[in-house]
């Protein structure tokens, strides 16, 4: 199948282009960049010689209807809401890997996005794209909107305890740490080497976009949700997300058979990992792979489950999971050309 990837130049493009080069049925065809159309790729990534013919090019629909049948979005938000009803309207299907189509309210939108949102029409008829979650309407959608890569690591660590009631959904509490590789390529006085470096930094602390979409995903999963307290860190690293979880559990039961819980209900999904009883994971131990990987804590003095969840953004949080999307929307295995171990140490 051939594939175009929009917004050429950012760090989710390359890295879909990584991914989509070992991928047995897809082959990227086209690159749409809004800055560097007529350049080509390895001018401004010279680690990519060799893995991209031709030059990138400009957005246009009737040129794409006859090069491709799949395109990614790896712009920022704005782009697709303008730009990918197009391609869907010519029979090509997507994903977005930004925030444009996650949200279903487009007031809840305008509001944390501070932005137009799509029309209510198209949001309805996105399908938000956590495969651990919805695989089947994944299956069946014109359009995917990936999720975020805090909304990935965090939704997978509390799915199966509020879908089955186990905590207290007001006192769910994300204390999530990244790497500076979420922030996108364009420095910034805050990614700033000099700054960043052995340095940790907090961010948008009640006001980032990501906690409509988590409040959302936990209330379809629960039935209800109370608003979440979400506080995001930059770390001075590359890759990787951590979001330590904390919440008060409501039911009777020990560590081990949470996490027999926590096994059970992930035995189908390949790409999420649980640790044994008394190990957490760490942000290296998923590098460069679709895993997102699990440790569990139940502290029976304060009755508190902790909940460590960890990805690599760029994978799981962004192109790997596009890509798990977009073979389960072919009807393709989802581990298709995404089953390799993390690069380590
Ligand atoms: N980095 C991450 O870990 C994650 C990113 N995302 C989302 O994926 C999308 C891409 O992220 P990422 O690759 O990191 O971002 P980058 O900032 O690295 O790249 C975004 C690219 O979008 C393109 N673009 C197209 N139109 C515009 C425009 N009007 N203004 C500015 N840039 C434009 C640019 O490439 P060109 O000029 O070549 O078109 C730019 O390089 C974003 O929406 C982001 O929020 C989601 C999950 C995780
Ligand atoms: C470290 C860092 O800056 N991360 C980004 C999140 C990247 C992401 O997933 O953003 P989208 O929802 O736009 O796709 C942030 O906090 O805004």
């Amino acid at each position: 199948m051939k594939v175009a990837i929009i917004g050429g130049t950012g760090y989710g493009a390359v890295e879909l282009l990584r991914l989509l080069h070992i991928h047995p049925y897809a082959e990227v065809k086209a690159i749409i960049s809004h800055s560097s159309a007529g350049k080509s790729l390895t001018e401004l990534y010279p680690h990519t010689d060799g893995f991209m013919q031709g030059n990138m090019e400009t957005f246009d629909v009737a040129v794409l209807k006859e090069q491709v049948d799949f395109a990614f979005f790896a712009a920022p938000p704005g782009v697709s809401r303008d730009l990918l009803p197009q391609l869907v309207e010519a029979g090509i299907r997507c994903v977005d890997l930004a925030g444009d189509f996650r949200l279903k309210d487009p007031e809840v939108y305008h509001k944390w996005y501070k932005a137009d949102p799509a029309s209510q029409a198209l949001l309805e008829k996105a399908v938000y794209g956590l495969p651990e979650w919805n695989k089947r309407e994944i299956a069946e959608a014109d359009f995917v909107a990936n999720p975020g890569c805090y909304p990935t690591a965090a939704l997978l660590g509390l799915l199966p305890a509020v879908h089955n009631g186990l905590v207290d959904p007001a006192s769910i509490i994300i204390d999530a740490k990244s790497g500076l590789s979420g922030a996108g390529k364009s420095p910034s006085a805050v990614t700033h080497y000099s700054e960043i470096n052995e340095n940790m930094k907090a961010y948008k602390l009640g006001s980032h976009k990501h906690i409509p979409e988590i409040e959302q995903l936990l209330a379809e999963a629960g039935g209800t949700q109370q608003p979440v307290s979400f506080s995001t860190q930059l770390v001075p690293m590359t890759r990787g997300i951590m979001a330590t979880i904390y919440a008060n559990l409501q039911v009777g039961l020990s560590e081990t058979e949470l996490l027999e819980l926590y096994e059970k209900y992930y035995e189908t999904h390949p790409f999420v990992r649980l640790r044994p009883q008394g190990e957490w994971p760490a942000t290296k131990e998923v590098a460069t792979s679709n895993f997102c990987d699990i440790g569990l804590h139940l502290d029976e003095r304060t009755n508190r489950l902790t909940i460590v969840s960890v990805i690599d953004n760029l994978v799981k949080g962004a192109a790997g999971q596009g890509i798990q999307n977009m073979n389960i929307m072919q009807g393709w295995e989802q581990t298709t050309g995404l089953w390799m171990l993390p690069v380590y140490p």
